[in-house]
C-alpha cells in the first residue's frame, strides 16, 4: 500500500489514495496504520476517493488514530488539498466533500485557506478533569466542539492524557474539548483533546470553533482571529455567510507498506 505522510500546523496523516475503491480500510488497519511505534505514525488517516456527490470530484474519507470516523476534519481538508494539487489531481481551488457536507479549500502558496461553513453554536456545557469543571460552549463546525476559556496557568497544566468528562445527551458520539487561553483581543492559544485521536498539536476544526467563541463571547458576529496551537498558527475568520480557516499544509514524505506486515500492539 502506497502512502504519502503530511501535516497541519502538526496535526498529521497517512494519506491513502484509493480512486479505483479498491483499498479496504478497516478500524483496526486505521489505528496500525496511525500506531507512532508499531506503524506509520498519525492523528488519522485521509483516504483520497472520487466524490459521488455533485460539486465535488473529491471526497475526503477522514478517519481518527484510533479507527473511528469523524465527519469533518480542517487540517484534515487542508493537508488532503494539498496532495490533490501537489498530485496534479486538482487546481487551485478545489470542492470536496466530507461526512459533514461540501467544502472548498484555496491553494494560496504556503497557505490553505478553506470555507470551512457556519459553525452552529449548541449552548453551554462543562468538562470535567480530575473532579474539576470547566464551563464551555459547545459548536458544531460539522463536528463536534466544547471551547473552554481558561487562564494560561490552567491550559499548560490540565492533563489531556485521557479525555475529559462532558456530556453525553449533548455529545451522544464524543466530543473534542478546547482550552483556550485570551492571549489579546483577537488572538487565541489553544490546547486540544480530540475525540478519537487523543491530545494532538492542532486541530482546524477545534481552532475554528475557538476564533468563533472568541469572536461571538464579545458580541460579535464577523471578524478575525489568530489561533495558536502547540503546532503553529492559524487565523480563523466569521462573516455573515460563513467561517474560514487558514494556515500552512506540507506534504512530508512517501513510502510502501504491507498492511500484512503490521503487527497489532500488544495489550
Ligand atoms: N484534527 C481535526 C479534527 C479531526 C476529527 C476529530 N477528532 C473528531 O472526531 O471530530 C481537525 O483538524 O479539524
Amino acid at each position: 500500500m502506497k502512502f504519502t505522510k503530511g501535516h497541519g500546523t502538526g496535526n498529521d496523516f497517512v494519506i491513502i489514495e484509493d480512486l479505483e475503491g479498491t483499498v479496504e480500510l478497516t478500524p483496526s488497519l486505521v489505528a496500525a496504520l496511525c500506531d507512532r511505534r508499531f506503524g506509520i505514525g498519525g492523528d488519522g488517516v485521509l483516504r483520497v476517493q472520487p466524490s459521488a456527490e455533485p460539486g465535488a470530484a473529491w471526497f475526503m474519507d477522514y478517519w481518527n488514530s484510533d479507527g473511528s470516523l469523524s465527519e469533518m476534519c480542517g487540517n484534515g481538508v487542508r493537508v488532503f488539498a494539498r496532495y490533490l494539487h501537489t498530485t496534479g489531481l486538482a487546481g487551485d481551488v478545489i470542492p470536496l466533500s466530507t461526512r459533514g457536507g461540501l467544502r472548498t479549500a484555496y491553494v494560496e502558496g504556503d497557505l490553505i485557506r478553506v470555507d470551512m461553513a457556519a459553525p452552529r453554536l449548541l449552548g453551554d456545557s462543562t468538562a470535567t478533569i480530575h473532579g474539576v469543571t470547566y464551563p464551555g460552549l459547545a459548536i458544531s463546525m460539522g463536528n463536534p466542539h466544547l471551547v473552554c476559556d481558561v487562564p494560561a496557568e490552567v491550559a499548560a497544566a490540565v492533563d489531556l492524557s485521557r479525555a475529559p468528562d462532558t456530556d453525553g445527551s449533548l455529545f451522544p458520539a464524543g466530543v473534542n474539548v478546547e482550552f483556550s487561553v485570551r492571549v489579546a483581543e483577537d488572538h487565541r492559544r489553544m490546547r486540544v483533546y480530540e475525540r478519537g485521536s487523543g491530545e494532538t498539536m492542532s486541530c482546524g476544526t477545534g481552532a475554528t470553533a475557538v476564533g468563533v467563541a472568541a469572536l461571538v463571547t464579545s458580541g460579535r458576529d464577523a471578524g478575525t482571529v489568530t489561533v495558536d496551537v502547540p503546532g503553529g498558527r492559524l487565523q480563523v475568520t466569521l462573516d455573515e455567510q460563513t467561517s474560514w480557516l487558514a494556515g500552512p499544509a506540507v506534504l512530508t514524505f512517501t513510502g510502501e507498506i504491507d498492511p500484512g506486515s503490521l503487527v497489532r500492539r500488544p495489550g
